[in-house]
């Protein structure tokens, strides 16, 4: 027969947000001018107590001498409180009322406030040990009943001894003197429970922290209010993205940590272990070594466009879904490719760097408008086909050049081969994406047919271009200038320094791969990759994913969602339908999507299942992850 837990837990700050004499004083002194002074005496008295640095009784003492209350107060309380309790604990009700017999409430605070709230949440009255106040005739609070162990310093222990609980005893809560039963030997494990307040003694004596309740439920297999407990879920958020992405993904519930720069390969493999999210910009690179050190992760986030920096097949066959921000930076990008267009064709950065060196060169030599000239845009994705507007807007003629179909937006003129481009154009400006074939796709031969004094700009990728290539093509003098904000190897942090040949030339732009990095994308990112983030983890939304196929899901309302990765093989679906007949299972509403590698099922269902039914799925050949949602 399995032993009785007992879940001992806390009130002030655990059961509730806050403390419950910090609120009675806020009433007692409601309007009066000394209200700030006392409050602060009384907190800073109960801080001393929960940290353990002044005993409970005396602690008790000042802080009723200090509040001059009565049963008018305590009703106003009890009102008060109702309203404060815990987020977790209202989450969690379910578990209360069907544990009733297994928690109790065990508090230095006053069953005459206590009792009202917790037995609201069907905690039984005898399970509630607390202290109770002594009244005059006119209901004044007098004092407390002192023969009660709580009122006493160690109270807990003492009342804890005389309880003599059978079984493993778990005690939840926020203060010094819950910990001190399980230093006394009275229980199997303490929970430093910070969902409300955080006390660095406390957690540091604690088995383990829990930041709410459905952490400690789902640690010891009890039912909660959500399948896994956000706050489990460890997001690692890579190369300094926007601070703000951090604090939506916090208010979620998830815990995020946030680093500067970028991590190696062996870095992150070790670092990846337990980490649930990944989110990185376009210097991480997430190779399959690291993937399989990836125990947990089940998403990777790209705050950026690019997303050739992840093995996005291995991410498929691990069942790990990627998504990027494919607009939120491309405006910044067309902004500074017109602006570089404009500066280059003007001779700008030469006469700069005249002009560091004390030299006054006033000339119109080789400076011409962009007015009237052809701009060649390769790659007409969305940054080369929003350039394409702004650049026709400014009186360019615009060519363009894409390996795929691509509408002409406004006048531009798609010509039918890259070499018909690069014999045409003034300015040639690279937006191809960073896909592997795309490497060295920019070399001698094609410097070599673009027009003698041409300017060239690659805000793309680095590896596209061959460097040695357009260092020999500005040595020479075949091209004019060029802007390059992205290179083959770029240092992985602002610390690490960066070296290239094509520092040396008079007319060039380098920019540290700054295209997209500006306030406004950087926010517009920080709000949308995390909004991607939190529909597929709550909802198994896969809408905009770069590597899964695409599934814009209705909420889930009452009902169980069970999420099947699979490899793209026929009839899994049949296998997964005969499961839920056998089961005898209502499937409520089914989605299917497949792309060429997986497929993704997605199954509402109205009824409690038992583990057997999860384990059947997950033993369907070919299946790469189950994922249940509730
Ligand atoms: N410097 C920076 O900070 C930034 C750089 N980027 C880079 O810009 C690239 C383009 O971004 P988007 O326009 O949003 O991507 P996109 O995917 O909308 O467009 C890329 C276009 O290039 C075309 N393409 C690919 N290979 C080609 C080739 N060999 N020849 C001709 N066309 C080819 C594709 O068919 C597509 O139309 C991103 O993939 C990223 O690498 C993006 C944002 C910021
Ligand atoms: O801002 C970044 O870190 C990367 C920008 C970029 O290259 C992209 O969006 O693809």
């Amino acid at each position: 027969m399995e032993s009785k837990k007992h879940f001992v837990i806390d009130f002030d700050s655990t059961f509730t947000q806050v403390e419950a004499l910090d609120v009675l004083c806020d009433i007692a002194y409601e309007g009066k001018e000394n209200k700030d002074e006392i409050a602060q005496q009384i907190k800073s008295l109960t801080d001393q107590a929960m940290e353990g640095s002044l005993s409970f009784r005396e602690a008790l003492e000042s802080r009723l001498a200090l509040l001059k209350a009565g049963k008018g107060e305590i009703e106003k309380l009890i009102q008060a409180l109702k309203g404060k309790v815990s987020d977790s604990v209202k989450r969690n009700r379910h578990f209360f009322e069907n544990y009733a017999d297994d928690v109790l409430i065990i508090s230095s605070g006053f069953k005459d406030f206590i009792e009202p709230i917790v037995v609201e949440y069907g905690i039984k009255p005898e399970n509630v040990y607390a202290n109770t106040f002594t009244y005059d005739a006119s209901g004044n609070i007098t004092g407390f009943d002192r023969s009660n162990p709580l009122s006493e310093h160690e109270g807990k222990v003492k009342l804890m001894k005389q309880l003599q609980l059978n079984g493993e005893v778990i005690v939840i809560g926020d203060g010094y003197t819950d910990y001190e039963i399980r230093k006394a030997g009275l229980a199997d494990k303490f929970y430093a429970f910070t969902e409300n307040v955080e006390r660095e003694i406390v957690v540091a004596n604690a088995d383990q922290v829990a930041q709410n309740f459905d952490e400690i439920l789902f640690t010891h297999n009890l039912p909660t209010a959500t399948s896994y407990p956000k706050s489990m879920i460890k997001i690692l958020l890579l190369e300094n993205v926007h601070e703000s992405a951090k604090l939506k993904l916090e208010s979620e519930g998830y815990s995020v940590e946030l680093m500067k720069g970028a991590l190696d390969e062996d870095e992150l493999a070790e670092k990846i272990k337990g980490v649930h999210v990944l989110g990185i910009r376009s210097k991480t690179i997430v190779t399959r070594k690291v993937l399989e050190n990836a125990n947990r992760l089940m998403l990777v986030g790209a705050f950026c466009i690019g997303t050739n920096q992840i093995d996005l097949e291995a991410c498929q066959e691990k069942g790990i879904a990627v998504f990027n921000a494919p607009f939120s930076n491309t405006r910044s990008v067309v902004e500074l490719a017109i602006g570089e267009i404009i500066m280059l064709m003007r001779g700008i950065p030469k006469r700069m760097r005249q002009m560091d060196k004390k030299e006054w060169k006033k000339s119109a030599n080789n400076s011409s408008e962009i007015r009237g000239k052809k701009l060649g845009i390769i790659g007409y994705g969305n940054i080369g086909a929003q350039l394409s507007v702004l650049a026709e807007a400014m009186g360019m003629n615009v060519f363009y050049y894409d390996i795929v179909e691509k509408l002409a937006l406004g006048n531009a003129t798609k010509v039918s081969s890259l070499d018909e481009l690069l014999a045409t154009a003034d300015i040639i400006s690279l937006h191809v994406d960073g896909r592997e074939s795309n490497k060295s796709f920019f070399g001698a031969a094609e410097f070599a047919k673009m027009k003698d004094g041409a300017i060239f700009v690659n805000l793309a990728r680095g590896p596209v271009v061959d460097i040695k290539a357009l260092n020999d093509a500005l040595e020479s003098g075949k091209i004019r200038g060029a802007g390059v904000d992205v290179f083959p190897v770029e240092p992985k942090n602002n610390n690490e320094p960066f070296e290239s040949p094509l520092a040396l030339h008079e007319n060039i732009i380098l920019t540290p791969h700054i295209g997209g990095s500006t306030e406004e994308a950087q926010v517009n990112i920080a709000d949308f990759v995390p909004s991607k983030i939190v529909e597929y983890i709550n909802s198994g939304s896969t809408y905009n994913s770069v590597n899964f196929p695409n599934l814009q899901l209705p909420k889930l309302d009452d009902a169980h969602r069970l999420l099947h990765i699979h490899r793209n093989v026929s009839g899994i679906l049949a296998k997964i339908n005969t499961i839920f007949a056998k089961h005898n299972i209502n499937v409520e509403g089914q989605y299917l999507k497949t792309n060429e590698k997986i497929g993704y099922v997605i199954t509402d269902i109205d009824k409690e299942y038992g583990p057997e039914l999860i384990t059947e799925l997950k033993n369907i050949d070919d299946t790469i992850k189950v994922r249940v949602l509730y």
